[in-house]
């Protein structure tokens, strides 16, 4: 898929978010990488895959996918502080199920934040969209649910958030 709208659009939502919060680009590594860490527990939180205790389902598709491009904002902008921006990706495969899909996610992470390199970004960024797979999504709908976070989080700056 290509990605260098989506990396067009972070690089200008985070331009604003350094400007507005007075913040210095390269001192954000470690909170961004905590953010990318929570925003992924809230997304295996709401597609309830490991809750091998409950027979509660699932919340919607819509739910699942603003969760899941959530993360996808933190990846591009970890990218983008990195000097990593690509224009093409192809989503690696899922693995067997969606419990794994999340745990291969955090060790991706976890390695990027060992070895902050083009190498681990790259990694992280197939894991991530094989998630999105592994969740039902084509590149389309992740792309369009982008776009529609994307604009959302302008508004809130809008607002003062
Ligand atoms: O430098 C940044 C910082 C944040 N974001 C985006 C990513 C994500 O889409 C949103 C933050 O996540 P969320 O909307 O869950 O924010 P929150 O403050 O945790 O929301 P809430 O208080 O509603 O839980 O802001 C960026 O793109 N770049």
């Amino acid at each position: 898929m290509n990605i260098t709208r989506l990396f067009t659009l972070q690089k200008q939502l985070d331009d604003r978010i350094l400007e507005e919060h007075r913040l210095k680009r390269e001192d954000l590594f470690s909170s961004k990488i905590l953010a990318l860490e929570v925003e992924i527990g809230e997304l295996a939180n709401e597609t309830r895959c490991f809750k091998y205790w409950s027979q509660k389902p699932p919340s919607s598709n819509s739910v699942i996918l603003e969760e899941y491009v959530d993360g996808l904002h933190f990846i591009l902008s970890l990218g983008i502080d990195g000097g990593w921006q690509r224009d093409t990706i192809e989503a690696g495969e899922p693995a067997s199920t969606l419990t794994e899909n999340f745990h291969k996610v955090f060790e991706a992470i976890f390695s990027l934040r060992q070895e902050p390199k083009k190498e681990s970004f790259v990694t992280l960024l197939v894991v991530y969209l094989g998630l999105g797979k592994a969740l039902g999504f084509s590149p389309e709908e992740v792309k369009e649910a982008y776009l529609e976070k994307n604009q959302k989080n302008h508004e809130r700056q809008d607002e003062g958030y």
